[in-house]
């Protein structure tokens, strides 16, 4: 039996909820919304997809009703405001901390053992005041930003290669955010071949720039930020938890030393397992990319400091 509780059910939490139930990652999920009616739809709209899809997930909806998440294995939080066309993801941070710490401080009172996902932005920042102020094992406080960020960078891959999209691997490190984004393009490959042998620089570093405004752009088309690709990142990194997958998975989780850092939440590949971080793993950066990393650190640092 696996409970989650996904807190916030607007575009990315349901997105979430539906994945996790539609893919059987969890036996129960809860979504928690603060607004009356949301939470309540969205749970009737996938029990009745579940008719026509045929799966026996148990989802429970709650208006602010923070005993139906008690004893919740893994805890989403994605409640806050989204950025819309032209705004940063950092200026959501007055809004957004308020509400994380609420929402966070509310769930630990049922779910003392609960591994948390955090995805509200701005995420390396949100991931720092969960990590730091709520008392909870820093092993236990995931933000999640990698796993998209790194989806949207194989994307552009693939459209560049004219690739087979199971083929290509890649991964971004750094923070979540337009210009602190770090695509390790070095270690990127299409089954196997490095892609720096496959692309002329020229094609490499656009690929890169258009991974790091990703978001801003279907921020863009939409006028409110994604949601189809938060959500089934927020899953897959549910599912490592719950399933003891031991996926490596670029990640936001606190460092105290590794790379070289401490007192700070940043994307790095980290091993996701039952217990949440089960290792912090070193790609051993070279002189290019610690530069961009040091220059993600100052940058996450000084939103921090707005704490
Ligand atoms: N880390 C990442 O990779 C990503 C992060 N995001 C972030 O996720 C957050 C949610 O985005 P969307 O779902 O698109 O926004 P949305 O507006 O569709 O949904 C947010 C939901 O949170 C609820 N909410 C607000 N305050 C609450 C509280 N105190 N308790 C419970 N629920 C509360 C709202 O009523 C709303 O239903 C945003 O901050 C967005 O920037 C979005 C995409 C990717
Ligand atoms: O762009 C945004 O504000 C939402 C987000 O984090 C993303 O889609 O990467």
């Amino acid at each position: 039996m696996v409970k989650v509780s996904v807190i916030g059910a607007g575009n990315v939490g349901a997105t979430c909820a539906n994945v996790l139930a539609f893919n059987r990652i969890a036996s129960t999920i809860v979504m928690l919304d603060v607004k009356e009616g949301i939470a309540e739809g969205k749970v009737i709209d996938m029990l009745q997809a579940a008719q026509t899809l045929g799966f026996e997930t148990n989802i429970i909806s709650s208006t602010n009703n923070y005993e139906l998440t008690a004893e919740s294995d893994v805890i989403v939080v994605t409640s806050g405001i989204p950025r819309g066309p032209g705004m940063t993801r950092e200026e959501l941070i007055g809004t957004n901390a308020n509400i994380v710490k609420s929402v966070v401080s509310q769930c630990l009172v049922y779910s003392p053992n609960a591994v948390f996902v955090i995805i509200s932005n701005p995420v390396d920042t949100m991931t720092y005041l969960v990590s730091r102020f709520t008392g909870i094992l820093k092993s236990k406080v995931i933000g999640m930003g990698g796993v998209l960020d790194s989806s949207r960078f194989k994307y552009y891959l693939r459209i560049a290669l004219k690739a087979n999209p199971s083929q290509i691997e890649g991964m971004v490190i750094g923070g979540h955010g337009d210009t602190t984004m770090i695509p390790l393009k070095r270690l990127a490959t299409y089954n196997g071949i490095p892609v720096t042998e496959l692309l002329s620089v020229d094609v490499l570093n656009k690929v890169v720039a258009d991974t790091m405004v990703g978001g801003a752009t279907l921020t863009g088309l939409l006028g409110t930020s994604a949601w189809y690709a938060p959500g089934a990142a927020g899953a897959y990194v549910v599912e490592s938890i719950v399933k003891d997958y031991k996926r490596i998975i670029p990640s936001c989780v606190l460092l105290e030393g590794e790379y070289g850092q401490e007192n700070i939440c940043i994307g790095v590949p980290v091993v996701v397992g039952r217990w949440g971080v089960e290792k912090i793993i070193d790609v051993g950066l070279n002189v290019e990319e610690k530069a961009l990393f040091e220059k993600s650190v100052e940058a996450i640092r000084r939103v921090n400091n707005i704490l």
